[in-house]
């Protein structure tokens, strides 16, 4: 493949004030989907998002037998028949979402299910899928890497009952096999041991989707989950838009002293990117809700801010990109974890906020920023959608900085760059 151009970012020396209707959620959509694959009707699924992960996520359960019919912003879902014998190959990309919740949908299946990804999928953290799996009695061949790629052996059931793993290093280990819990046979008991927990909010969000489809789940004591046997009952739904995405053009209008209206914020929701509202906040902006709409004004100055990201890591790089322009130090933790993610981030960001002349430095757990001034350069992406968010933002200001790979950005945004080069240069 040929390597990608280096886009200009655009550059404004005014406010940015507009209006943006980001896309379906990832986090929504990929649960919706595996859901509906081990339904027990057809489930019909509205607004999804449809971008890589999502795409990767839909031929992930077509290829396990599920029927998808993806009729623009109407998804319609029937479910795999787990009866399914004939081999088949899972391309994760590098959707950790795929990676991990897939395998254990495999796991019900009688077929030899391939798991591979992009190149930088075989470092990220897996092994306590595979370890599991294997927990809960199924056959998995992994030549011991403890990483992809590997072979998920389907034996038709999963026996299911009391497990323990550590899942301090992704959330999604804890919620691949929550979805998946109520169709092995004696459900799932599953401990969490180790350090704390990251993104709680999302393993919550798994937490209602089931419950939402007649799942039983006890989460009443910490790091545990019990999820009962039985059903899980098809469910029409329409996904919200994504809140973590948001927040690249929320911090268009905070580094620019600008207002952005994002279209359709749900009153009451389970998204991490939730977490906008107060974080904006910490840097002296704020959100105002207008009916369907919740619109971010920036204060005087963009304060420096202290943050622990612990359960929203995955803004972290937008974050940081705000806090590179800030008035003030910041420091961001509780995101160790992060090392794990598309790239490690937090030697990404550092790296790449240094090339621009930046005082960035990697803590244990995080990043400590010092703004400095920055000059343009071409900041380096890795494959990661958030690295290229990050960037644009500091565009924003940075003028004449080139992102290496824009396109990286339909991970989770499909169109991403023609949304923003509008709202930016008009
Ligand atoms: O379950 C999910 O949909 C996700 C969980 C989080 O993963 P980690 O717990 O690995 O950070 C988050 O960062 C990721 O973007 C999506
Ligand atoms: C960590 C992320 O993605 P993934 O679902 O691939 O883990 C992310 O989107 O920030």
């Amino acid at each position: 493949m040929n390597a990608p151009l280096p886009w200009l970012a655009p550059y404004r020396d005014t406010p940015v004030v507009g209006e943006v209707l980001v896309p379906g959620s990832k986090s929504q959509t990929n649960r919706a989907l595996i859901l509906a694959a081990l339904g027990d009707r057809p489930s019909v699924l509205t607004r999804p998002l449809r971008s890589r992960d999502t795409t990767l996520m839909a031929d992930a359960l077509v290829a396990l037998g599920a029927t998808i019919d993806r009729d623009g912003m109407v998804w319609t879902i029937t479910p795999a028949a787990l009866d399914h014998t004939a081999a088949a190959t899972v391309d994760c990309g590098l959707a950790g979402t795929v990676m991990r919740f897939v395998p254990a949908v495999a796991a019900l299946t009688s077929a030899d299910v391939t798991f591979d990804g992009d190149e930088h999928a075989r470092v990220r953290p897996m092994a306590t899928t595979i370890s599991a799996l294997r927990g809960l009695g199924v056959a998995i061949d992994d030549e011991g890497r403890g990483s992809l790629p590997f072979v998920v052996h389907g034996s038709g059931t999963v026996a299911g009952g009391p497990l323990e793993i550590d899942a301090s290093s992704s959330s999604q280990f804890v919620s691949a096999l929550l979805l998946a819990g109520a169709r092995f046979d004696k459900g799932l008991e599953l401990q969490h041991v180790g350090a704390a927990l990251p993104s709680m909010p999302h393993i919550e969000m798994t937490v209602n989707e089931l419950r939402k489809r007649g799942v039983e789940v006890d989460d009443s004591q910490p790091d545990r989950w019990v999820v009962a046997p039985g059903p899980i009952a098809a469910l029409d739904d329409e996904i919200e838009p994504d809140l973590s995405n948001a927040g690249v053009f929320i911090a268009a209008a905070l580094v620019t002293g600008g207002s952005i209206r994002i279209r359709n914020w749900p009153e009451q929701t389970d998204q991490a990117g939730d977490a906008w509202r107060t974080i904006v906040e910490a840097f002296g902006a704020r959100a105002v809700r207008d009916g369907a709409d919740l619109v971010f004004t920036a204060g005087p100055t963009l304060n420096g801010v202290e943050l622990d990201l612990h359960d929203v890591g995955e803004l972290t790089p937008v974050v940081a990109a705000m806090a590179a322009l800030a008035d003030g130090p910041s420091r961001l933790t509780g995101v160790a974890h992060l090392r794990g993610h598309e790239t490690d981030r937090l030697a990404a960001l550092v790296t790449e906020i240094n090339r621009l002349g930046g005082d960035a430095e990697e803590l244990e757990d995080g990043i400590a920023i010092r703004p400095r001034p920055l000059h343009a350069e071409t900041f380096k992406t890795y494959d990661d959608h958030r690295m290229a968010h990050a960037a644009v933002v500091l565009g924003l200001r940075v003028e004449g900085l080139l992102v290496e790979n824009v396109v990286t950005t339909v991970k989770t945004y499909p169109n991403f760059a023609p949304v923003w080069e509008r709202l930016i240069t008009t």
